[in-house]
């Protein structure tokens, strides 16, 4: 930030007005709505079926006996969500890279669909797909205010990524600077990842006079460029803002994001077989998600009765387990008769507790620790599958 700028923000009373305020340009990348907004009129219905709230509820097609579910068709997220999907034992099926259709073998009613996140959102609006995975900042920029979405899970655990408001870096005094104080030194252009979104935040935020400029992409690049004084992009790691030399707002997250299963309300009401297939897809990526941080360990033990291992097993903090150990007799024969000396421990640690849980285990006398990775964790019924059944009313 120039010197004199600086300085002119160090003086300047928060209720100045913004009309007197130096202007600001901020970058935005642009959806197709903003685009349809400002092209002819060939466009406008293009514009119509992005917008958020459809003008007309899209009708159920009742033809359709298969149930379907977009999967994002390329970028980071989709190779990620086939992973997920095969670490659930659903591998996807699909013949030829470039078809847009694929199967589920273990599911023989379910048709995925690869498409881009933007259009699964749109197309799970429309009733032409039933199910979808996209990120929770696909499904609030253009699925905000309709009420036929349903976010089944919402925690898939892959990008994860934050829809942030930065500027350029100005000097130290500035960084850690609050949306407040910023409003009044130096948006006027900005660049806007999620148009919705991306504005909505900044109006509410104070940000009434900032402009808003449409982008498809690098959006990063406009500040440097001298093109906007700020964006509204997602953010991950950082090292795109940081090598472009930007910065993140302190109190500028729009969005904190990461994948999900949306759904249809519609179709989870009235097509055969979309409840049920959202069930199992529900509690195998519950399952998973919930194994992929634990670990099984199997140890031995000598003692002489399962209580007495149970006992010391039970007074060593990371031995408990999910609902505690479980202790069995290990069964050797000597001299003529079945006798037990030993006993099998198996219990179930958090990884991030795996060192300790061995440490515990010798230290009460285990020994031939086995440790196993788990595929699922079912538990009875998931809270995720109540809630979704009381949001729909069943
Ligand atoms: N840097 C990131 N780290 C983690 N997740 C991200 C990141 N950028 C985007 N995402 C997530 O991935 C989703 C898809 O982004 P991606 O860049 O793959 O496609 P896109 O930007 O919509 O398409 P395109 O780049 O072709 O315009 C985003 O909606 C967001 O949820
Ligand atoms: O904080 P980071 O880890 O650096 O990630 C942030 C970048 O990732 C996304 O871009 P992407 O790579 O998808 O390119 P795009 O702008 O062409 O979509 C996003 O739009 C940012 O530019
Ligand atoms: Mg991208």
């Amino acid at each position: 930030m120039p010197a004199m700028l600086a300085a002119q923000f160090m003086g300047l009373p928060l209720s100045q007005s913004p009309a007197s305020q130096p202007s600001f340009r901020l970058g935005l990348r642009s959806s197709p709505a903003v685009r349809a907004r400002s092209l002819a009129p060939r466009v406008a219905a293009s514009a119509a079926a992005v917008s958020a709230k459809p003008a007309v509820e899209a009708p159920l097609a009742a033809d359709r006996t298969v149930v379907r579910i977009g999967l994002p068709s390329k970028g980071r997220m989709a190779e990620q969500t086939l992973s997920l999907l095969k670490s659930c034992q659903l591998s996807v099926r699909q013949l030829n890279p470039r078809q847009y259709t694929a199967d589920v073998p273990l599911i023989p009613n379910l048709e995925v669909w690869f498409q881009r996140p933007k259009d699964i959102v749109r197309k799970l609006q429309s009733g032409d797909l039933d199910l979808g995975i996209v990120g929770f900042d696909i499904v609030s920029e253009y699925g905000k205010g309709n009420e036929d979405l349903v976010v089944v899970h919402d925690a898939l655990e892959f990008g994860h990524c934050r829809l942030s408001l930065a500027v350029r870096c100005y000097p130290s005094t500035f960084i850690g600077t609050s949306l407040t104080i910023l409003n009044w030194i130096f948006i006027s252009e900005a660049v806007n990842f999620c148009d919705q979104l991306g504005d909505k935040f900044l109006r509410e935020k104070g940000f009434k006079h900032v402009r808003f400029l449409s982008a498809d992409g690098a959006l990063e690049s406009y500040p440097p460029m001298g093109m906007a004084d700020a964006i509204v992009d997602l953010v991950s790691s950082g090292t795109t803002l940081r090598e472009n030399n930007l910065k993140e707002i302190e109190g500028g997250v729009v969005v904190e994001s990461q994948a999900t299963l949306v759904a249809s309300r519609k179709s989870l009401h009235k097509r055969k077989g979309v409840l049920e297939i959202t069930h199992e897809l529900l509690e195998r990526l519950e399952a998973h998600l919930r194994a992929t941080a634990e670990l099984m360990v199997t140890a031995n033990m000598r003692g002489n009765s399962a209580e007495e291992v149970a006992e010391r097993v039970l007074s060593q903090t990371s031995l408990c387990g999910l609902q505690g150990p479980t202790i069995s007799p290990v069964y050797c024969r000597r001299d003529g008769k079945v006798d037990v000396e030993y006993y099998a421990i198996n219990v179930v640690v958090p990884q991030k507790l795996l060192y300790k849980s061995i440490q515990q285990l010798r230290s009460i006398g285990g020994s031939g620790v086995l440790v196993t990775k788990l595929t699922y964790i079912f538990d009875e019924e998931t809270p995720r599958w109540r809630n979704l059944l009381s949001e729909l009313g069943l």
